[in-house]
């Protein structure tokens, strides 16, 4: 039997070669690989005896050759096959174990530059890997140095690798070189920005595994990018509490995408992934009081995100109540003492919190395919804004018709959001008609709806919404214009005695 071992990354390898050579196993190996062998006592065969030709190229080419991966190739049952490795002096090869050229640990190297990952790109390993692990009934081929014992143990015992376990490696090994791929051409694609590709490849390695998904039958995992951006929800670090669950990564997201459109000291609280309560404040005390305000119902076994850290009087403020998740670019020491004492409680820090995450895409599964797209990154171009009602909104009701904008921009479709004096005071989110969602929003207010604005997420088909918002009290409403009805509505408000403002940019999200 012959194996041929070519590593990057050397751990265990010394111990694998050493065990095989035991075996009566003949090694042959590349290079630095050689090296290491030769210099533990291992007896091992140079590449180049093999190929009678010298590594070359800064070892672009080592093992790129016919006496290669013609003995790992051959179909040792057909025996024209055999017949023709002798013709050509080539010997079988039985074990591959190679492991690739470390692109994606430098690509995470701060400041890498273009040529270094390109030089970082493995072709002669993935090669290999690829022929050992087409012809796996024949050879066993080894990608990762958590086989070796398993692999030695089974050869001990059985003389051979079982058909199973061949099986399973080959199965290791192509999914391992097509993500290995797909990470070098995801970093290629950022480097220019290329949008939407023929083929759209992307790898994300296991983050961890979650007890169970949406519902308790159903299996998940939680997967994460190879390189996540700064601010991403990824890069959150829990400090304390039961392991996150998919409802709460998922919710948490929703909590985070709302925050990222605040600068001042901003709290978001979610529940199903829909804002339940949003309050802006001058500190993130009074920022929390007036989105826990908003709904103290549905904030109940919610998350909550924050974009200042939490310090110990808005901690004793949240720890009143039951909350899964509090999200923030920190805590205070003694925020963090208080907040602990709750076991059921979880704790993220995400140090980045505010910073956007624009140019990104967004995914969604369909049967039998996916929907990709730009994340919606706009609010409106505030240049843009058009009253288009005789009466003017005031500065306040801007300021109100902004935050109720952001927030909007974040509920699902049809949605409307109440807001007044810095925070939401109704939310009115999935409505099948738009009409609902208004009047969702205003029967669940705990407010009076008496001098608030109101934002649509997409144009009113008709004046029913303005009708209705007046007799509430609404005074001002910001939507993005575009019905064939527009003037209904504009009618409709300039009767009442409302302000109107289109943005001109729809905000669907389903
Ligand atoms: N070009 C080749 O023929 C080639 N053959 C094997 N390698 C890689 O060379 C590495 C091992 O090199 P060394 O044994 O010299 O440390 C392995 O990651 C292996 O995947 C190659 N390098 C890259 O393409």
């Amino acid at each position: 039997m012959r194996a041929l071992i070519s590593v990057s990354d050397k751990t265990g390898v010394v111990d694998f070669a050493k065990a095989l050579s035991e075996l009566g196993v003949e090694i042959i190996s590349t290079g630095g690989t050689h090296q290491r062998l030769a210099d533990n006592g291992i007896q091992v065969m140079g590449i180049s005896e093999v190929t009678h030709f010298p590594e070359c190229l800064d070892g672009r080419v080592k093992t790129l050759h016919p006496a290669v991966h013609g003995g790992i190739l051959a179909r040792r049952d057909r025996p024209e096959h055999m017949k023709q490795l002798e013709d050509n002096h080539i010997e079988t090869i039985d074990i591959v174990a190679i492991n690739l050229y470390p692109f994606k640990e430098t690509i995470l190297r701060p400041g890498v530059t273009l040529e270094e990952a390109i030089e970082n790109i493995d072709i002669g390993g993935p090669a290999m890997l690829r022929s050992a692990a087409k012809n796996h009934k024949d050879v066993v081929v080894v990608c990762d140095p958590a086989d070796y014992e398993s692999v030695i143990g089974e050869l001990k015992q059985n003389n051979g690798v079982s058909m199973d376990t061949k099986y399973k490696l080959a199965l290791k090994v192509f999914q391992h070189t097509a993500a290995y791929d797909a990470m070098i051409s995801e970093y290629l694609r950022r480097q220019i920005d290329a949008e939407l590709p023929d083929n759209l490849t992307m790898t994300f390695e296991k983050k961890q595994d979650l007890r169970y998904g949406e519902n308790p039958h159903q299996k998940a995992c939680y997967y994460q990018e190879i390189q996540p951006l700064e601010g991403s929800l990824a890069q959150a670090v829990q400090l304390h509490g039961k392991e996150l669950s998919f409802n709460n990564i998922h919710d948490a997201e929703g909590a985070l995408a709302t925050l990222k459109e605040f600068e001042q000291p901003a709290v978001v609280a979610v529940k199903h992934a829909n804002p339940c309560g949003v309050g802006t404040g001058f500190d993130i005390l009074s920022a929390y009081n007036k989105a826990y305000e908003c709904d103290p119902t549905s904030i109940f076994g919610g998350i909550v995100a924050a974009n200042r850290i939490i310090d110990a009087g808005t901690a004793r403020e949240m720890s009143k109540i039951f909350l899964e998740i509090i999200l923030a670019p920190g805590f205070t020491e003694e925020a963090l003492e208080i907040l602990e004492q709750k076991k059921n409680i979880r704790l993220l820090k995400l140090g980045s919190i505010t910073r956007k995450l624009e140019g990104q895409i967004d995914v969604k599964k369909v049967s039998g395919g996916l929907l990709v797209q730009n994340t919606d990154d706009l609010l409106f171009h505030e240049e843009e804004l058009k009253v288009v009602t005789d009466r003017i909104p005031t500065e306040r009701e801007m300021d109100d018709m902004r935050l109720a904008m952001k927030v909007v921009k974040h509920i699902k479709s049809n949605g409307i959001v109440l807001a007044k004096e810095g925070k939401t005071i109704g939310i009115g989110p999935g409505q099948v008609n738009r009409i609902w969602a208004v009047e969702n929003a205003i029967s669940q207010s705990n407010f009076s709806i008496q001098d608030s604005v109101l934002a649509s997420d997409a144009f009113f088909p008709f004046d029913d919404c303005v009708t209705a918002a007046a007799a509430a009290g609404v005074t001002a409403i910001i939507q993005p214009g575009g019905s064939v009805r527009d003037e209904d509505s504009i009618k409709k408000a300039n009767e009442l005695g409302i302000a109107m403002v289109f943005t001109g940019i729809r905000h669907f999200k389903h």
